[in-house]
């Protein structure tokens, strides 16, 4: 029995996902977590809703912040068209190994590069260091007292251009009220709530989108 929940949910879907099939990765990792043990993907509902923000924005450059397993990072990855340049940013070294070989399986290390470290080392050097000029959509999945600091970081490191889509998950449970507050009564955001719920549980959560208007 592998001694870390996250460890366990690649064994299964190394036993039960398709190789090479990124849906057979989220669909394994959605059973195990809603059916054995619950973890901190974004889900199937909020996945959903992420889907389609991805879809309609068409990304050529995409930036997440939380990588955790993977998860939406398969989900974005299958979405966008080829050639897009799609990074993750992962601060636990343990969940970013388990998520490289999630990504593998799934057929989509080719798309994603997976940066460790924290978001307010690694905005700043995404310019010189990885040959990034804007992103055209951001998900933002980590720690919700860094939502706030990190949008802004990204504003100062120029890494937003006018239509740049921000997507944030988690903005009622656990809850980033200084996010919402700041995009909200900013005048540079155009906003839009989806209300969802926690993944794999009844809890009330919400996506927000915020679009920079430049
Ligand atoms: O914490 C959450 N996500 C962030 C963890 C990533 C830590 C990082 C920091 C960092 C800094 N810099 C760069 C990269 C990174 S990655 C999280 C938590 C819950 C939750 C937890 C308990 C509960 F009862 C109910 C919901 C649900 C969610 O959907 C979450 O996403
Ligand atoms: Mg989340």
């Amino acid at each position: 029995m592998p001694q870390i929940k996250e460890q366990r949910i690649l064994d299964y879907v190394l036993q039960n996902a398709v190789k090479g099939d990124p849906q057979s990765v989220v669909d394994a990792i959605d059973k195990y977590c809603s059916e054995k043990e619950w973890a901190m993907n974004v889900g199937n509902e909020k996945g959903l809703i992420l889907d389609k923000i991805v879809s309609e924005t068409n990304p050529s450059t995409a930036l997440e912040l939380g990588t955790y397993c993977g998860y939406s990072g398969v989900r974005i990855a299958q979405l966008l068209k080829p050639g897009a340049c799609f990074l993750t940013v992962e601060k636990n070294p343990v969940h970013a190994a388990i998520a490289k070989q999630i990504f593998e399986f799934a057929g989509v290390q080719e798309k994603i590069k997976i940066l460790e470290g924290s978001s307010e080392e690694i905005i700043p050097q995404l310019k010189s260091k990885h040959k990034v000029n804007t992103f055209d959509f951001i998900f933002i999945d980590h720690w919700s007292d860094r939502y706030t600091p990190d949008t802004k970081l990204l504003e100062e490191c120029g890494l937003l251009k006018q239509g740049s889509v921000l997507l944030a998950d988690n903005v009622i449970y656990p809850g980033a009220p200084d996010f919402l507050q700041y995009v909200r009564n900013c005048s540079r955001y155009e906003c839009t709530n989806y209300p969802s719920h926690l993944e794999y549980m009844d809890k009330e959560d919400a996506l927000e989108k915020a679009v920079f208007k430049g």
